[in-house]
């Protein structure tokens, strides 16, 4: 399988924050979803592949094309969108068109015309004057229209109405009907990955905590619920984000690890949503273990 994105061993660190050994893939014709707690390092990691990040050291590929000395070739065919408008907000969406059209081969205005109009846009209103839900869609017309075959988009469907991220996930899935084409987004609503990702990554503390197909994730992990006497001590040393309560525990626990768990306890599954509040409990209690030595 071809990959449109190829990330290894990416490092970048800032003061107090590190990506560290950042390393993961999306192939073509597929939809991944970036996720993982706030300061995790997704827009780091994003600002890395659109070389806007001084990288320390990693590999990134974008379409086979290097990040750093192909950035030009790769900007003809990626489509941008964060969740703030990076256009100029005087002027109108005809005006945006004669500024960008230069930029790009590839640019087809009958397309830029007719998705305005599929969307809805007016083209003679300032886009400073646009809801956030016609700025990502004016922003989506424009990849469209450059025809990018490979969409980044941070955070695109925060603070939209639960309308607008509806229609923005169904453009997502329209977009990559045509295989040759892929998506990255990262977000904080899991169930927009739920519904349309086919692959997921969970950034973790600047790390990479899982990568693979969204199949592959809730597979690999279960939640597991009962008395504390009912596991041993070897299983809870395994499980993710263990927490007891007055009448029990629960904890994610690998499904590597099933057929250590007792008939007393209980298995889950667990969607992403709950993956990421273990991993992060997980965190919260060896920190708390570390304050505890001092
Ligand atoms: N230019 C910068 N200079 C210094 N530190 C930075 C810079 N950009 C990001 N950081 C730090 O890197 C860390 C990761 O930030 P980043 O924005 O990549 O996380 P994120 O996962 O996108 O977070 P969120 O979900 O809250 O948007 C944070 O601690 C942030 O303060």
């Amino acid at each position: 399988m071809e990959n449109i994105l190829e990330i290894k061993g990416l490092n970048k660190a800032y003061d107090g924050f590190a990506l560290k050994d950042v390393t993961f893939s999306l192939p073509k014709g597929y939809i991944m979803g970036f996720v993982g707690e706030n300061g995790s390092g997704k827009t780091t990691t994003i600002r890395s592949i659109l070389n806007m990040a001084n990288i320390d050291s990693g590999k990134i590929s974008v379409f086979g094309l290097d990040s750093i000395t192909d950035t030009i070739a790769i900007k003809e065919k990626l489509g941008v969108v964060f969740d703030s408008l990076y256009l100029a907000d005087h002027l109108n969406a005809k005006q945006i068109e004669k500024q960008l059209k230069p930029f790009y081969k590839d640019w087809d205005s009958k397309e830029f015309a007719d998705r305005l109009k599929s969307f809805g846009l007016p083209d003679n209103k300032r886009v400073g004057e646009f809801s956030k839900g016609m700025k990502m869609k004016l922003m989506i017309t424009i990849a469209l229209s450059h025809k990018a075959d490979f969409m980044i988009l941070d955070e695109p469907t925060s603070g939209l109405d639960p309308v607008a991220r509806d229609e923005l996930l169904d453009i997502l899935a329209e977009y990559i009907e045509d295989e040759n084409r892929s998506v990255l987004f990262s977000t904080h609503i899991t169930s927009d990955v739920e519904r349309i990702a086919d692959y997921v990554t969970i950034l973790h503390d600047g790390q990479v905590w899982f990568t693979g197909t969204k199949d592959e994730l809730s597979e690999k992990y279960v939640i597991l619920r009962g008395a504390e006497e009912d596991i041993s001590s070897a299983l809870r040393e395994k499980c993710i984000g263990f927490h007891n309560y007055r009448n029990g525990f629960d904890a994610l626990l690998s499904t590597e690890y099933l057929d250590e768990v007792s008939d007393e306890l209980v298995t889950e599954k667990a969607n992403i949503d709950e993956i990421l509040v273990y991993v992060a409990k997980e965190d919260r209690y060896e920190r708390h273990n570390e304050n505890d030595k001092v």
